[in-house]
């Protein structure tokens, strides 16, 4: 079985890319799996530092090509924020709910048009005698004044995609990669190096 080992501790993240990556008979396998704990710490200011800085630090741990996800939310209002620092918007901890709350204080009395925001990610795939490579992927929507649905992860349940029209929460998790920054890049990465999805196999 082909097998992609994801270099994040997301599990939202990974349930977007077995979404993704089952219909091509494409298992994945994140940290989580691991027994041993890797979390690299994030330094960057760009989505490209810090995808490229975990892909390269956990292929050199594990030996293997792996791909990293940097991603994050830029609110045109709130002057791009979060952005690279949507993980931890409201806190070290990292909590979806709180980091929710805190994007819609910081939009109180901002009207339905000056809301727009979008997603992007940008995706890191390293491995021993390769050049690291990045493609990335956005998706443009606005944020709603509260959340609707519960799938997904981060600040989906208040993203409203004018594709879709719904929010993002309220999408399937196949309808969401359609759609998505993450499904973006990964559409990217698939075009231009399909070489490298052979590889995929190789990678245990
Ligand atoms: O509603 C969302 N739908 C998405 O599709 C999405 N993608 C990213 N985000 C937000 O951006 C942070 C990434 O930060 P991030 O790239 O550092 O990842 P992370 O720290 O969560 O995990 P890791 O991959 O680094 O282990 C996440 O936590 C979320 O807050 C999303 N929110
Ligand atoms: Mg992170």
């Amino acid at each position: 079985m082909k097998q992609v080992l994801i270099a994040t501790n997301n599990k939202g993240k990974a349930k977007d890319f077995e979404a993704l990556f089952n219909p091509l008979g494409v298992t994945v396998m994140t940290l989580n799996d691991l027994e041993e704990t890797i979390d690299v710490e994030e330094t960057g200011t760009t989505f490209e530092e810090n995808a490229i800085l975990k892909a390269e630090e956990v292929s050199k741990l594990l030996g293997v090509i792996v791909i990293a996800d940097d991603s994050g939310l830029e609110v045109d209002a709130l002057d791009g924020a979060p952005g690279v620092y949507s993980a931890r918007y409201a806190g070290l901890e990292k909590n979806d709910d709180a980091n929710i709350d805190k994007v819609l204080e910081g939009l109180t009395g901002v009207s339905d048009e000056e809301r727009t925001a979008r997603f992007r990610c940008v995706l890191a795939v390293a491995g021993p005698e390769m050049e690291t490579v990045t493609f990335s992927g956005s998706c443009e929507g606005s944020i709603l004044h509260d959340r609707r649905g519960t799938n997904g992860f981060g600040y989906d349940p208040i993203f409203y995609t004018p594709i879709k029209e719904r929010a993002m929460a309220e999408l399937s998790a196949i309808e969401k990669g359609e759609i998505s920054h993450r499904g973006a890049a990964l559409a990217q990465l698939k075009e231009h190096l399909p070489k490298l999805m052979e590889s995929f196999g190789a990678s245990r």
